[in-house]
């Protein structure tokens, strides 16, 4: 299979889809690797890296995608990349088609085979192709966060871990999985005060027997996230329902009960955001805005940030992936593989992921009749 990478496009993203070692995996197994000029710079990667573990260099983004039966990707495609699109082309990427109406449409009507990282799922129900990303942004969201507090950009001037005689910094995160558990980490090591607050009581009795005593749990609703977040100095969104449009959990009302200078980091707006005053995306380059005193921070690709480290992490985890994508076809390896057949989201014209049609109130159609 010939599987071809382009440069990312979107603000300030660095990512590359593949590193060297994971082309050398693909091309030891018997495929050819078509990588853009200087697709890799961002991450530190150049051209003779690439060459050097076999691949060819090709010098516009039109001729990788032209030549490529698999696109492999990092962030969604952008709307000068749809013309790229052609019938039975595989498209590796994370695409978050939830929050993507467009995007969905412009996929289906191409007959694109669409495989979502994020959507990929083992049968524990764990994301492992969103898992090192949300890692990222997880740890990030912190890190961030406290730079926004400080009053030159913005906040309130709080340093969170505060200093002996002054009370820490209240830092709450809503939804306790991989963004939520980094997160906490984070803030705990910062000395913040840390409250986490998930609708899953299983997770939150794993987060007490791992943190117990250093972090408080509590169940999401909206009663306990409304106290939470006007007592907070630092908010972060970390919810998901897998493939689905974020839930609004803080709403605007409570964002103005929260203290001037304090700020909000969704990191699940590629999900559509879990915060009802986020009303845009935001980017690396233009990060936030103010509403109602708040600081929010809604980018939609924060480990991006952090090229180096991300493109190794994602490589790692997508190439077990891609190499049975491009060694068994895309057909038998999503016939045996069920946690890659719920990565695919939209196979010969019809939408496959049931939380993305009832998203954009499009007609479903299961895998198995989508692909006969
Ligand atoms: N902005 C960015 O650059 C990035 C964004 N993300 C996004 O971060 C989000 C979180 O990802 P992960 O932590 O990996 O997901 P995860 O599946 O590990 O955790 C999500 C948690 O949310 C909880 N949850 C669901 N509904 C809830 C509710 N109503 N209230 C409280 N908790 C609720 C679930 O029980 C689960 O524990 C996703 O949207 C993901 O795509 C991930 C990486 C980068
Ligand atoms: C998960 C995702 O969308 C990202 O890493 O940018």
């Amino acid at each position: 299979m010939i599987i071809g990478v382009p440069k990312e496009i979107k603000n300030n993203e660095n990512r590359v889809a593949l590193s060297p070692a994971g082309v050398q995996a693909l091309v030891k197994a018997g495929h050819r690797v078509m990588m853009e000029n200087n697709a890799g710079l961002g991450s530190g990667f150049t051209n003779e890296h690439y060459e050097e573990a076999g691949a060819e260099i090709v010098h516009t983004a039109q001729d990788v995608w032209g030549m490529a039966d698999m696109v492999m990707k990092v962030k969604e495609p952008l709307p000068e990349e749809y013309a790229f699109f052609r019938p039975g082309l595989v498209l590796f990427t994370y695409l978050h088609l939830a929050a993507e109406e467009t995007l969905t449409k412009a996929l289906l009507e191409k007959r694109v085979t669409a495989i979502a990282y994020e959507t990929i799922q083992l049968a524990d129900r764990s994301l492992p192709l969103l898992t090192p990303m949300s890692e990222v942004a997880g740890r990030m969201s912190v890190q961030v966060g406290i730079q926004f507090l400080e009053k030159p950009k913005g906040g309130k001037g709080i340093l969170v871990g505060g200093v002996p005689g002054v009370s820490p910094g209240r830092v709450v995160i809503i939804g306790g999985g991989v963004v939520g558990t980094n997160a906490a980490k984070m803030a705990m090591g910062l000395g913040a005060q840390v409250t986490i607050l998930d609708i899953n009581p299983e997770r939150l009795r794993e987060l007490d027997d791992l943190y117990g005593g250093r972090l408080q749990t509590l169940m999401s609703n909206s009663y306990n996230i409304e106290t939470a977040v006007k007592q907070a100095d630092l908010v972060i969104g970390a919810v998901l329902i897998p493939g689905a449009r974020a839930p609004k959990l803080v709403t605007e009302d409570m964002v103005k009960q929260m203290s001037p200078g304090s700020v909000i980091v969704d990191v699940a707006i590629d999900q559509g955001g879990s915060i009802e005053t986020i009303d845009r995306v935001t980017t690396h380059s233009d990060p936030t805005y103010v509403k109602h005193g708040v600081v929010h921070y809604a980018v939609a690709n924060m480990p991006g940030a952090v090229p180096r480290t991300s493109t190794i992490a994602l490589t790692n985890v997508t190439v077990p992936y891609a190499l049975k994508i491009a060694s068994l076809g895309p057909g038998a390896a999503i016939k045996q593989d069920p946690a890659l057949a719920l990565g695919v989201n939209a196979v010969n014209g019809a939408l496959t992921y049931q939380a993305v049609a009832e998203a954009h109130q499009l007609p479903y159609t299961p895998l198995d009749k989508a692909i006969g």
